[in-house]
């Protein structure tokens, strides 16, 4: 078999690069070794926001208990899991043949490189002019003894039993994200982390607000500075170890310290493509160190967070070059991010931990709870934090609440587009209240 471009992996990044070489008239395969669509629909942002749904109205009809609700939802997270399989089970199977529909021949399969114009899949060789290689990340393994006994984000989407009490290793997106799913089902949550502040990205002092909101709120607790040495099977559930002791017995141990590239299967010296341990190296063109061979997504060593908007991006921009409508280098935006938790973290543009450092910016805190009349009160300790450059143009903003990620969603085109408070004030009014409500002191 011989294509213009073999696509190893089948996540987000691909149906965007699909859509984008449409009408190239290119010969295109698509190479998947297990579930068409990737992480992000089949284990990832999308069984994760279904979830999330049901698991804030929980946890806000909670929060709201004597604040005018008498009686607070209660989670079934075995019915919640069923639900999820029956609304994404159509969308999941129709998956392999969107891509045929999108032009693409779709193979299943592990792809191995056996030179820099041939790969080998199910024993057959398939040789193609190009290749994309888009197979993303994998759970990081834990090197300790009992690692036998760890579940990972994949395999709680599909856990149906509510264990009592778990154990979660790594305070990262994962790890805070299910911590919140889990502890709205009624589980008794641990977390440990193995520094002194989970979600190392996000602006510290919102971090550390959340954790006091996640232990005081839903009552999580948190074991900080604490790495785990060891995992045991005891009479009922496991025992979780660390060099400081014995951390307590729980029905089940998730492993949520990060993603590895899934790089190893790929044989890539064969083809003579550079990596590292964080991913393919890539120019500023997404071109490897074999110049007919292109990388995209989570398993490129970059700087950019590994998110599907990100993936999608380098998607749009490879589709773009490959078919001769940019010639320009990649130049990524203004990149949003969030954390499902609650409350929510949500950031863009410039950190505020750096902008504190740094004299060309100056920061504006807003306590948004001011008056405490928003979502009745369930924003009780929200923050949104405003990073203004020498010309007085937004460059940065990070918000703690209930609805941080459409709060900096909305701020994001007054990053992008970098326009004068002035003409911001002038050309729009928002609806009120809202953002524009936490933002009233502003414009
Ligand atoms: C629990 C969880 C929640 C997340 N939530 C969010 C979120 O809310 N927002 C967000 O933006 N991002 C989120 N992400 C991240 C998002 O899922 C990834 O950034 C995105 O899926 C990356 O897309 P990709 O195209 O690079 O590849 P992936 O989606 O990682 O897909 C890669 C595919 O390649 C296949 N593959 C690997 N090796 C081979 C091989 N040798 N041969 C053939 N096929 C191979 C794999 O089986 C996989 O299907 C989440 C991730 C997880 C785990
Ligand atoms: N809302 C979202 O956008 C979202 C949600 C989930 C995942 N994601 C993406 O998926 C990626 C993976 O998420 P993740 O949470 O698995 O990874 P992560 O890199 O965000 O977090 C991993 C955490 O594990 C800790 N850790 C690492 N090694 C450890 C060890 N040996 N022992 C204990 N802790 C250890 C790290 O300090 C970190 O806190 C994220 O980086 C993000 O790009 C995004």
């Amino acid at each position: 078999m011989k294509f213009d471009y073999v696509v190893i992996g089948s996540g987000p990044s691909v149906y965007r690069f699909l859509l984008g070489m449409q009408n190239s008239g290119k010969k295109i395969a698509v190479v998947e070794k297990n579930r068409f669509g990737g992480i992000c629909p089949n284990e990832g942002c999308e069984p994760k926001i279904f979830l999330e749904g049901a698991a804030r109205a929980t946890l806000t009809s909670m929060r709201l208990q004597g604040k005018g609700i008498t009686q607070p939802a209660k989670l079934d997270w075995k019915e919640l899991i069923q639900q999820k399989n029956k609304a994404m089970a159509s969308f999941l199977n129709n998956m392999q043949s969107m891509y045929e529909g999108l032009g693409a021949t779709t193979i299943k399969g592990e792809a191995s490189f056996v030179d820099q114009h041939t790969i080998e899949v199910n024993n057959k060789k398939i040789t193609a002019d190009n290749f994309v290689i888009a197979t993303g990340k994998k759970p990081h393994p834990l090197n300790i003894s009992g690692h036998e006994y760890l579940l990972t984000s994949t395999n709680l989407f599909e856990l149906e039993d509510t264990p009592k009490n778990v154990a979660i290793i790594g305070s990262g997106y994962v790890g805070m994200e299910f911590a919140t799913l889990l502890s709205a089902a009624g589980v008794k949550v641990t977390v440990i982390v193995r520094s002194g502040q989970p979600l190392e990205g996000f602006y510290s002092q919102h971090v550390h607000q959340l954790v006091d909101e996640m232990k005081n709120s839903l009552g999580i607790n948190f074991i900080f500075n604490t790495n785990v040495t060891a995992v045991t099977e005891a009479q009922t559930g496991y025992e979780v170890q660390s060099a400081n002791g014995n951390l307590g017995t729980f029905d089940k141990v998730i492993n949520a310290s990060g993603r590895v590239p899934e790089i190893n299967a790929l044989k890539l010296d064969n083809a003579g493509v550079e990596y590292s341990n964080r991913g393919i190296k890539v120019d500023k063109y997404l071109t490897t160190s074999a110049n007919n061979i292109y990388a995209m997504g989570d398993i490129v060593d970059k700087t950019a967070p590994a998110l599907t908007s990100t993936a999608q991006f380098e998607a749009d921009y490879l589709s773009a070059l490959l078919t001769n409508k940019t010639t320009e280098p990649l130049r990524y935006p203004v990149i949003g991010t969030v954390t499902f938790t609650f409350p929510q973290l949500a950031q863009a543009g410039i950190s505020i931990d750096k902008a504190k450092e740094d004299s060309n910016y100056s920061i504006k805190d807003i306590d948004i709870t001011q008056g405490d009349f928003l979502y009745a009160g369930t924003d009780d300790h929200a923050r949104l934090s405003l990073v203004f450059d020498k010309q007085n143009h937004l460059v940065g903003a990070a918000e703690i609440s209930q609805t941080a990620v459409d709060d900096i969603n909305a701020l994001i085109p007054v990053m992008a587009i970098d326009v004068d408070p002035e003409v911001w004030k002038e050309k729009m009014i928002m609806a009120f209240p809202g953002l524009a409500y936490k933002i009233r002191t502003l414009i």
